[in-house]
């Protein structure tokens, strides 16, 4: 059987300079929220993604049209939404395909849908998102791994209080909001930097959408949403990841595209760890030196502005070969050390209890033949294999091109020894 995998093998320091694409977290939820409005809208750094393809293809399968004008620009059309059904072997690929719930319940009015499917992380519940459908007045019919939502009379705006920052559930509440009718507040939002992409993205359609960003939404709801063009925020975890690559292997990289405010923890902890960063603010860029020796460190990851969880697999695979002690809190989701038996096939000390992981920095990590879990814990793994003395061989990369668009081409661009290969196993 041919399977591929990424093969990489210990390599000189990165450097050079990488450019970093659009982010998936906020393209997903923009595509999902054009939906709402009745014209054209045109999409711009859109990543070139299966995560991506596969929303487009939920948006065409009730009736939007999609037209592709170069490689990144998207226009969208969903003047005429004729499906409200979302079809389940889409809908059970990702996560983030349970974000056409809430416009299809604003401009349909009603919708079906599939518990989603997404990365190995832990349960993924999606209680938060019916609440505050709920609260804007739908009827939730709730069947094995089918979910029905009705608002026959229209949502009508309500106060939400989210027990937890949850991304999905604030980005699903304010776009079922946008077309509502009156005032939605959403207390206690996620403050993440996708959300006020989102934001912004709505209001560029005419919505009414204040305080993206802080611990109150406002979302005034509009008879209608228009067109408009729009460009995704940089990738701050494609960001991160090539600085945490850079850190390891001593290298020298500029990473282009990145607005350094939103990934202030990761700069933190690299700085904490021994990296000399420069910021070029005016430029959306920065240069990261990796140290000869790193320290260790510890993080704990928590709902924005702290650490994000999409990078602690990657922070893990640093601290493996720091000077010392780290340890790693994940406190976001309940299960993402998927990792760590991973890792420990290449060497590393790690123990975990609960969501606590300690990792006793080791001189060297050796190649093993390791599988990526998930998306982040595949780009942790293709870091360490940098380091690595001899070969790494990552299987189940599918995970990877979920969110990285050419990591192998910008990493070997970088120096990296690094190929995609078939392999006859
Ligand atoms: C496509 C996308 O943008 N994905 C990101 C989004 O996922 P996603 O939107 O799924 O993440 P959430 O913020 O919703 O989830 C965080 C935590 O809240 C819990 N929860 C969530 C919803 C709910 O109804 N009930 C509930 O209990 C989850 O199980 C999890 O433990 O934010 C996560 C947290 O930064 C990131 O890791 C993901 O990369
Ligand atoms: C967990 C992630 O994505 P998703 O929410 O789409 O599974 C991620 O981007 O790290």
């Amino acid at each position: 059987m041919y399977l591929e995998k990424i093969i990489v093998r210990k390599s000189n320091p990165l450097k050079g300079e990488v450019k970093i694409d659009g982010a998936k977290n906020s393209a997903l939820p923009v595509i999902a929220a054009s939906l709402l409005g009745t014209e054209d809208i045109i999409l711009e750094d859109v990543p070139k993604l299966k995560d991506v393809t596969i929303i487009l293809k939920v948006l065409e399968s009730l009736g939007a049209k999609i037209e592709y004008i170069d490689e990144t620009t998207v226009k969208i059309n969903s003047s005429n939404i004729t499906e409200y059904k979302t079809p389940f072997d889409l809908m059970n690929k990702m996560r983030a395909s349970f974000l056409v719930m809430g416009p299809l319940l604003a401009r349909v009015g009603k919708t079906e849908t599939h518990t989603p499917g997404g990365c190995a992380i832990g349960s993924r519940p999606v209680d938060l998102h019916l609440k505050g459908f709920k609260a804007l007045g739908a009827v939730i019919d709730e069947r094995l791994e089918i979910i029905g939502a009705n608002a026959p009379n229209g949502l009508i705006g309500d106060t939400v209080y989210m027990d937890f920052p949850s991304v999905g559930a604030t980005q699903n509440i304010i776009m079922a909001a946008s077309l509502a009718k009156g005032e939605t507040v959403i207390e206690n939002p996620a403050k993440e930097p996708e959300i006020i992409d989102l934001a912004n993205f709505i209001n560029k359609m005419g919505g009414d959408v204040k305080g993206a960003g802080t611990s109150a939404i406002r979302i005034r709801g509009v008879e209608k949403l228009h067109g408009c063009v729009h460009q995704i925020i940089p990738d701050r975890i494609e960001a991160s990841t090539f600085m945490v690559a850079a850190a390891m292997t001593e290298g020298d990289v500029v990473v282009q595209n990145v607005i350094p405010s939103h990934i202030s923890p990761v700069i933190a902890k690299l700085r904490e760890v021994g990296c000399e960063i420069d910021i070029n603010e005016d430029e959306d860029s920065l240069r990261i030196r990796g140290p000869k020796k790193l320290l260790s460190t510890r993080i704990k990851t928590l709902p924005y502005p702290g650490f994000p969880t999409d990078v602690q697999a990657q922070f893990m695979a640093l601290m493996t070969i720091c000077d010392g002690q780290s340890k790693v809190e994940e406190t976001v989701f309940e299960n993402r050390f998927m990792h760590v038996q991973e890792l420990q096939k290449m060497g590393a000390l790690i123990v975990t209890e609960g969501k606590e992981a300690r990792i006793a920095g080791v001189p060297k990590l050796t190649g093993a033949e390791v599988r990526a879990t998930d998306l982040r814990a595949g780009a942790a793994l293709v870091t360490a294999g940098l380091v690595a003395e001899g070969e790494t061989r990552v299987s189940d990369i599918f995970h990877i091109d979920r969110g990285y668009h050419d990591f192998v081409g910008k990493l070997k661009n970088l120096g990296a020894d690094i190929e995609r290969k078939e392999v006859d196993e």
